[in-house]
């Protein structure tokens, strides 16, 4: 049997993490999808991964900023940061193979949500979530049954092109939409933890999103706002409340579509270390202040502002989620420009 291709698709942060893993466990068949200085870094040194306990270089043997150069892929590892998904849908669709699978590794809620509902969701059988999925590109040519939900709790950071640090221990959660126990679901986590990256096959991947979501909802727009790190936010009184606040808004919003975050998901013990690095530890910038002091756009959408619309079908007050989402989106257009 011929080895899978594998293509990290969008190799910044937690693509290089994964694409250096993979290399360095020396997985065949691997691709990487990049762009600018990091991808000529990573063509002329290699990619460099270093964390607290390592450091490895890894040679990319296929390195592209053009996915049409690439055979159809089997896998391909999607690391894109969310406002860049839609204009990627084209290449996305064209790069997997016809029996191809996608894994999105993506903070927040995703573009595929309304896909292979069970119960408890908003609009069963419904279609694209327009402010994640604007033209339903992502929709209509990768298609959500060719998409594997992804719960990344791995703290990374491009601090120069070419290297990655990455800052705690990692944890990959994968899951179907439809919460099945499925042989690509299990070949992913087969993969991720045999590359020497701890992963966990969900059968309940919205859950462990939203669970994921009550770490990213107050601490990635807070961090993006301040600029301060996790320990310095959780230092601050106003800031660890207004922190809470917006946390307990997530809770409710996920009950009232049927989730309910109190009880123990899948990746109940992924959450469990995280909300301690994220809450106290962590000096490592979360990925949304990595793009604001990089002046790029922001997962705004993904993180709060389709949990405000998912609060208004249900009418559930997010009245701190309302102040901060405008600002928020503020600063974003301002990045934009
Ligand atoms: N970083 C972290 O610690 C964590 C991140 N996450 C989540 O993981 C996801 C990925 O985040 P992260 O790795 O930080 O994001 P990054 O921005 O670091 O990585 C995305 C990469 O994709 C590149 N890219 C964008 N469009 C294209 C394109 N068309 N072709 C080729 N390359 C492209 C970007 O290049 P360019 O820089 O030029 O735009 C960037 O290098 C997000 O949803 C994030 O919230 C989750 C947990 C932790
Ligand atoms: C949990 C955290 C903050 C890890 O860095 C993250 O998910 C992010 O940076 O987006």
């Amino acid at each position: 049997m011929t080895a899978p291709r594998i293509c990290i698709f969008g190799a910044g942060a937690v693509g290089s993490h994964v694409a250096a893993r993979l290399l360095h466990a020396g997985i065949p068949g691997v691709a990487v999808v990049a762009r600018g200085p990091h991808l000529a870094a990573m063509r002329e040194h290699g990619l460099t991964f270093r964390s607290n306990r390592e450091e490895f270089r890894v040679a990319l043997p296929v390195a592209t900023d053009d996915p049409s150069t690439l055979p159809p892929q089997d896998i391909v590892v999607v690391t894109l940061k969310a406002p860049a998904l839609p204009a990627a849908a084209g290449a996305l669709a064209r790069l997997l193979a016809s029996d191809g699978v996608a894994v999105f590794l993506l903070n927040g809620i995703p573009w595929w949500w309304n896909y292979g509902l069970r119960e408890g969701g908003l609009r069963e059988g419904g279609g694209p979530l327009p402010l994640l999925d604007p033209d339903a590109a992502l929709w209509r040519q990768v298609g959500p049954e060719r998409a594997l939900g992804g719960v990344v709790m791995s703290p990374n950071e491009i601090v120069e092109p070419g290297v990655v640090i990455h800052g705690a221990h990692s944890r990959f959660t994968i899951g179907e939409p439809d919460g099945g126990d499925s042989p690509r679901a299990r070949g992913l986590v087969e993969l991720f933890t045999g590359a020497g990256m701890p992963a966990l096959l969900s059968t309940d991947i919205r859950t462990d999103i939203w669970r994921k979501l009550l770490v990213n909802a107050p601490g990635n727009p807070l961090a993006a706002l301040t600029r301060l790190s996790a320990k310095d936010r959780a230092a601050d009184p106003e800031l660890a409340e207004l922190g809470r606040r917006i946390a307990d808004e997530v809770t409710d919003t996920a009950r009232a579509l049927g989730y309910d975050l109190t009880q123990h998901g899948d990746a109940d013990d992924t959450m469990a270390d995280s909300t301690v690095w994220a809450a106290t530890r962590s000096e490592t910038r979360p990925s949304m202040l990595q793009d604001v002091l990089l002046g790029r756009s922001t997962e705004v959408e993904c993180l709060l502002g389709q949990v405000q619309a998912f609060a208004r079908e249900r009418s559930v007050p997010t009245p701190v989620i309302d102040i901060v989402l405008p600002i928020l989106r503020g600063l974003d257009r301002s990045l934009r420009r």
